[in-house]
């Protein structure tokens, strides 16, 4: 049995009278690759304190509402199904106080004012129908830097490093489809002293901790915006007759490619070269100029990596699917060089894995500047509970993070 159960069996038979309250609440998430929907259920015994996570129902529907963007009745229909495995997890006479909250990311960043909020009234109208408590500001595009603090609140809540009075924390890396964002308590002054411009550094409340967090989202420095931008597909026009190539993909591969709603010509570069340097070379185009590298990173404790990183590790064979593990930074390179190496002789298998893996690489690297040695853990779920900063923003609903 996992610690956090133990701490939670200690909760009931420590309870005072009447007894715990039990409070559930749904968030869905609203990513550029799918719509999630998180049900958590909490005890909270003492309303000083954090409450106790009891479980987790967690389900998600792919493409992202940001493939409906021409389209925005399709938005409704996605939030609806989710909302139905809602009302299967909770009970239907606590459905009136069960608060539903969408929180969109990177894929709603990246459309127009316009087309984002049609896609956003859709889904409120769908909440307001349904038998739940629809707060105020319950359907909103969420900026990058509570993304990132509120990936950190999970991970560090899933790990018990927030109620620990030690202040050791662990740093996030999450590697979604449009952004990417690194949260991490610096140690140095320096490293807040040293930040470009002041949209680097949040400060949030927690009962009676102040944190001080490096955080950074990069909008189109997700994988996704990224394999656009390695393929010169920023480009609006001539999707119709253009392909895209890069030596990221096997030579003689070809095929279509579809993200946020637009689908994509792709080919390898048949009269060319590819492998992992030219690759390098494309990706790191992405990166360079763009990704500030923290001052203190070098000498970090561990960083949970999660999302992306998570899934092409296992996609590349260098952790268990179920497990997870620790990875150095180093283990990403030699993996990448040796998928982008095989992938002439079985093309068709997974396409992508060479240029993911090879920007995966680059980005640790030459974009955040980690040392080959740094252990990375990479994670999908901490006992039994996604890794996400859903549960960030549940725990801020109710306990108010004051992030500022
Ligand atoms: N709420 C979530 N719960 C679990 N995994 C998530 C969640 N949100 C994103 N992911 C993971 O993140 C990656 C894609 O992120 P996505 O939400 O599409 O990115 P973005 O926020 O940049 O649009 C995938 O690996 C997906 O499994």
């Amino acid at each position: 049995m996992s610690s956090h159960l133990q701490r939670e069996d200690e909760a009931h038979r420590d309870a005072p009278t009447p007894g715990p309250a039990h409070c559930c609440r749904t968030v869905q998430s609203s990513g550029s690759t799918g719509t999630r929907i998180h049900v958590y259920t909490f005890i909270q015994s003492d309303s000083e304190k954090l409450p106790l996570l009891d479980n987790e129902m967690f389900h998600s529907i792919k493409p992202g509402l940001s493939a409906y963007a021409d389209s925005p009745e399709m938005a409704g229909h996605t939030v609806r199904m989710l909302l139905k495995v809602a009302k299967k997890t909770v009970p239907r006479l606590e459905w009136k106080r069960t608060p539903v909250v969408l929180r969109a990311t990177a894929g709603l960043r990246l459309l127009t004012t316009d087309k984002a909020q049609a896609l956003l009234d859709q889904v409120q109208h769908v909440f307001d129908e349904s038998p739940f408590l629809v707060p105020d500001n319950s359907v909103s595009i969420m900026n990058g830097t509570s993304e990132g603090i509120l990936a950190w609140v999970s991970l560090n809540f899933l790990t018990g490093h927030l109620n620990a009075q030690t202040k050791k924390t662990v740093g996030i890396l999450d590697l979604g489809g449009g952004s990417t964002q690194i949260t991490f308590l610096p140690k140095m002054r320096k490293t807040i002293e040293s930040i470009p411009v002041a949209d680097y550094v949040a400060r949030f409340d927690i009962f009676n901790s102040t944190f001080e967090l490096y955080t950074h989202s990069y909008l189109g420095n997700g994988l996704m915006a990224a394999r656009l931008a390695t393929l010169g597909a920023l480009v609006a026009e001539g999707l119709e007759w253009r392909t895209f190539k890069s030596s990221c993909l096997p030579k003689k591969f070809r095929d279509e490619w579809s993200f946020g709603g637009l689908t994509y010509r792709v080919s390898g570069d048949p009269d060319g070269y590819s492998g992992y340097k030219l690759c390098y070379q494309e990706v790191l185009k992405v990166v360079k100029g763009i990704i500030h590298q923290p001052y203190e990173l070098k000498d970090s404790d561990v960083f949970y990596a999660f999302s992306y990183y998570f899934d092409r590790a296992v996609d590349a064979g260098l952790i268990d699917g179920v497990q997870g593990g620790m990875l150095e930074v180093r283990d990403f390179k030699k993996k990448a060089k040796e998928v982008c190496s095989k992938m002439a002789k079985n093309p068709l298998i997974t396409p992508f894995l060479c240029m993911d893996m090879t920007y995966i690489t680059c980005l640790l690297k030459d974009g955040f500047g980690f040392k080959e040695s740094t252990v990375l853990q990479l994670t999908k779920k901490v006992n039994n509970v996604e890794a996400s900063w859903a549960l960030g923003a549940t725990l801020d609903h109710f306990h108010n993070l004051k992030i500022h």
